[in-house]
């Protein structure tokens, strides 16, 4: 028998990013060539889309975990290492993404529909990349970061106009038959439906989608009977229809009162989808009550003795029989107006289009604070300062110094010494601690200073004006070559925009002490690396 699945926990894993490489170019005489380490891959991602072939999400029961593959490493000679390849997974119209707290994520209508569940890693900065006029030779790469991963929660709620709604053989699946060209099976034993059924009726111009649901009972909220959980196929609709059958009798049943029981039991279902993903409150969707079994004889009579309690309730009533096809008509029409109805105020979604994961936090900021767990330290937060951390390896003195470097061009040490740590303090950024080592010079010293009086810069290997002329001079009279620093600093100027994320403003200020040189603004190159 095939299973019809329609919420499964799945564990998404996107490939982590290659290292980057830190090689020496060699050639014969040629000693010392240059870095030449190419950047690791990107890892791949894993990715949902919407497939209108897919009905269940049966696979991901079978197969909960999905892992895309890594980046490669790069290598020596420039080589830059291959992105993983991404994960696609296919699922039905209609799916909800949740996280483990149940929260929506995004929600997946029309095909084509694209989610990014987990976003493959960075690949790490080969030494090549990292090279400047600064750092003419790393001695270092950027690690590869690692991809997202997470459990989800994947639900399917139908993409249907209307729900039919309604007790056990009620004649729930008789009616989308006669109706629409589905073929549910159909039976005189209750909860014969077991998944919903999916209808396309067309009415006059309108053309629209009927679900069949399974069977409800008074304390289905609770669990009883298949429970609550097949209401999510109805979470969309734009109408639903109690199917009541007035033919059988049962003490103490009649409609009016099923109606009413399968109204609480709508009032204590708490659906995921609200008004900000395009779904206005359940209670507030028109309803439609079908009287079936009209072929009845005692089913007319029925009908008679209710009519007047239910247009006191302000309900449409339509009275059908699946039988003879009675007043199958006029209700596919009253439904087709309230669906138009529902459309033309709830425009439906582009039926393809990029789900984006709302985006992070502004990734530009950090901060510090004291941690609360350890005595005397401090924590970092913030987008950049983690990722950067992520990127290092610790057993390579130059790295962390390349690192110390990032944090305190961003204001991370000068906003520790603010808050007072004291060198020696353990400061964690990352889930990573380590002891503060100021290497701004005399440690709180920047405070201080007026910005740009950072000695460092008095070191810096950046050509000066006047030697620029001088070189400028000295070509044009044709002796270029014998002019220290020139070449450098031309041929450099290039490589240093590879200065990824690196904070800009630094090299404004360095830069305004002389004239900006073409392509010496430091934009990076590959910004947000
Ligand atoms: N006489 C008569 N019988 C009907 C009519 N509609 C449905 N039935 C019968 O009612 C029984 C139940 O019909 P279903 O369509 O399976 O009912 P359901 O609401 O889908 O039931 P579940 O799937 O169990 O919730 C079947 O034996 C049908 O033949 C009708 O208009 N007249
Ligand atoms: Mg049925």
């Amino acid at each position: 028998m095939s299973r019809f699945v329609d919420r499964v926990t799945i564990h998404v894993a996107a490939g982590d990013g290659g290292n980057g490489c830190a090689s020496v170019h060699r050639e014969k005489f040629k000693p010392l060539g240059g870095p030449d380490g190419g950047n690791g891959g990107k890892g791949g991602d894993v990715t949902l889309v919407v497939d209108p072939g897919v009905h269940t999400l049966l696979d991901f029961h079978h197969r909960p975990h999905a892992r895309a593959t890594r980046g490669t490493q790069g290598r020596g000679s420039m080589r830059n290492g291959a992105a993983g390849q991404d994960l696609v997974l296919s699922v039905p119209d209609g799916t909800v993404v949740l996280n483990p707290d149940g929260e929506v994520v995004a929600d997946l209508v029309g095909p084509g529909t694209t989610f990014v569940a987990a976003r493959g890693g960075r690949g790490g900065l080969g030494n090549a990349a990292l090279s400047s006029k600064a750092r003419r030779a790393p001695g270092f790469a950027l690690l590869g970061e690692p991809g997202d991963q997470g459990d989800l929660v994947l639900e399917l709620k139908s993409v249907a106009d209307v729900g039919l709604i309604g007790f056990p053989s009620a004649g729930k699946s008789s009616l989308i038959s006669v109706l629409s060209a589905a073929k549910p099976k159909i039976a005189d034993y209750p909860f014969t439906t077991l998944a919903p059924n999916l209808g396309v009726v067309s009415a006059g111009e309108t053309v629209f989608t009927v679900a069949d649901v399974p069977g409800l009972i008074p304390g289905a909220s609770g669990g009883r009977g298949l429970g609550l959980d097949f209401l999510r196929h109805i979470e969309r609709c734009a109408v639903l229809v109690h199917v009541v059958d007035c033919a059988t009798f049962e003490p103490g049943r009649d409609p009016v009162s099923d109606i009413e029981a399968l109204e609480n039991e709508l009032a204590d279902y708490t659906p995921a989808l609200t008004e900000e993903h395009g779904a206005p409150n359940l209670a507030q969707r028109p309803r439609i009550v079908v009287l079936n079994k009209m072929d009845v004889p005692d089913a007319q009579e029925m009908a008679e003795l209710i009519r007047p309690d239910l247009a006191e309730r302000g309900w449409r009533v339509f009275e059908v029989s699946t039988a003879s096809h009675e007043g199958l008509r006029e209700l596919s029409f009253a439904l087709a107006d309230e669906v138009e109805r529902y459309r033309a105020e709830l425009p439906a979604p582009e039926p393809t289009r990029v789900v984006v994961r709302p985006a992070g936090l502004d990734d530009s900021g950090f901060t510090v604070e004291p941690d609360p767990e350890v005595e005397d330290g401090f924590l970092v937060r913030g987008e950049r300062p983690e990722r950067w951390v992520r990127q290092t390896s610790f057993d390579n003195d130059e790295a962390v110094g390349y690192l110390a470097d990032r944090l305190a061009r961003l204001g991370v040490e000068e906003e520790l010494a603010k808050q007072g740590a004291q060198p020696g303090n353990p400061v964690t950024i990352g889930g990573v601690t380590f002891d503060w080592e100021p290497t701004t010079p005399a440690g709180v010293a920047i405070v201080q200073g007026a910005r740009g009086a950072d000695t460092r810069l008095d070191v810096s290997e950046r050509v000066t004006k006047d030697e620029r002329r001088a070189a400028m001079k000295a070509r044009r009279s044709g002796a270029g070559l014998d002019v220290p620093g020139t070449e450098r600093a031309f041929e450099g100027s290039s490589e240093d925009d590879v200065e990824e994320d690196d904070v800009e403003e630094d090299d404004f200020e360095e830069d305004d002490a002389g004239e900006i040189m073409p392509g010496e603004t430091g934009e990076d190159e590959e910004s947000g690396r």
